[in-house]
């Protein structure tokens, strides 16, 4: 298996597309090495619908998205981004705060997608009717001085109430978790589901994506690579030791000394905190984060729509270590998950065995904190 061809097709062959297919530019901001997905995925789904000599318009889009926390600063340009999608043909902006204006904006771009939006409690449950991929970025983000794990009291509730009434309008979507603290508010996510009786592991996802673009973009700057090429997983979860990157596993293979491997991890570990103090007080990481929970999006469509080569490292129901939800490459298929990918675990380097032993209790921790947090609910409510 050649997972850096794959990394290669995951970065954004839909947005590469609309830019030439749509507006006939000569060349995208995102790269030529994207057009070939693309185009397979255009050309089957043109076949399917018996369309000769096709084009954006006339090959129908078919998936429903939802973005929950699109007017703030992540669901902004993640709306913007996700507008851009060629697979795209209905797009849903909830938040509880104005998103009439960021809908009425992003409705003028000449993109195949219809937008609309939706606000308060009372719309949620028409904003996620018939939708394919919810994309939860709604809650808190971070202060300096602040750890993931303090947005717990307040994202918690968020996500579980907008969880529950994904359980209600659309269970059988993919359910994508951007709100902090990530390794509890999956865990939160699948016991609401559970609750409901609709969990299906296979469809739950936590977006940890922001951390192998990271690890991808700072090796290859570290060793001089052609940025497109590279290809780290980052396994176990979304915070502090938590995130490992496998650099032993990098694609292309390339050697790293002791010093650089420490140095890489390190600011891997802590890239969410460089952007949180370097915006001193106006929040975390949003631009990048967009892009990667774009990118996140994109393959789940891709996926969605026949593509039998979609990788990712996602947050998930795993068995993969004792840890019952475990960061880790991951296949998508039309049903989700279709396979957890275990061979980067093997072979793993002893600075990369010992950070893997020692990330578990705390991501054990945050994960039944999440789980408790979803029942005790339940009990008292
Ligand atoms: N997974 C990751 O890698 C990653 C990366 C960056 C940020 N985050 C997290 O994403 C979250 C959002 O960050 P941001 O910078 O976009 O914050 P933000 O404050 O700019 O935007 C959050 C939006 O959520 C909305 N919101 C709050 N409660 C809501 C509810 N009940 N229903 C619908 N909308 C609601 C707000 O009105 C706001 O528009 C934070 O928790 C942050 O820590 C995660
Ligand atoms: O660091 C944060 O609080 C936001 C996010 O989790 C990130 O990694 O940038």
């Amino acid at each position: 298996m050649n997972f850096n061809t794959r990394s290669r097709l995951n970065d954004f062959n839909g947005l590469k597309a609309v830019a030439s297919v749509n507006h006939n530019s000569r060349s995208s901001f995102l790269g030529k090495e994207n057009t070939a997905a693309f185009q397979k995925s255009f050309t089957r789904r043109a076949q399917n619908q018996n369309v000769t000599s096709p084009n954006a318009f006339q090959v129908q889009a078919s998936f429903k998205v939802a973005i929950l926390g699109a007017a703030g600063g992540i669901g902004q340009p993640l709306a913007l981004l996700v507008k851009m999608s060629p697979l795209v043909s209905d797009l849903h902006l909830y938040d509880i705060a104005n998103v009439k204006g960021v809908a009425a904006d992003l409705s003028h771009c000449n993109t195949p997608s219809r937008v609309r939006d939706f606000t308060g409690n009372d719309e949620l449950s028409n904003c996620l009717k018939d939708v394919d991929v919810v994309v939860i970025p709604a809650g808190v983000p971070r202060k300096p001085g602040m750890t993931r794990d303090d947005l717990f009291n307040i994202n918690a509730s968020i996500v579980k109430t907008l969880v529950e009434a994904v359980a209600d309008n659309c269970p059988d979507a993919f359910i994508h978790v951007i709100s902090n603290p990530v390794n509890s508010t999956v865990p939160i996510a699948a016991e609401v589901l559970k609750q409901k009786g609709v969990y299906n592991p296979k469809k739950l996802f936590g977006i940890t994506t922001l951390d192998v673009v990271r690890a991808n973009t700072f090796v290859a700057q570290k060793k001089n690579l052609k940025l497109i090429d590279v290809d780290v997983p980052v396994i176990g979860g979304h915070a502090g030791i938590t995130i490992l990157p496998l650099l032993s596993k990098t694609k292309p293979s390339v050697t790293f000394t002791d010093e650089e491997v420490q140095d890489l991890t390190v600011r891997i570990q802590n890239a969410g905190t460089e952007v949180v103090e370097a915006k001193a007080g106006a929040g975390s990481a949003t631009l990048s984060m967009a892009y990667a929970a774009a990118r996140f999006v994109e393959s789940s469509l891709r996926a969605l729509d026949g593509d039998t080569d979609v990788y990712e490292c996602s947050f998930v129901q795993s068995d993969l270590t004792e840890v019952p939800f475990f960061a880790s490459r991951i296949k998508l298929g039309k049903q989700g998950v279709e396979a957890v990918i275990s061979s980067d675990l093997q072979g793993l380097t002893e600075y990369e065995q010992k950070a893997l032993e020692a990330l578990k209790p705390e991501l054990k921790g945050s994960i039944e904190k999440g789980v408790a947090f979803a029942n005790k609910q339940t009990v008292s409510s």
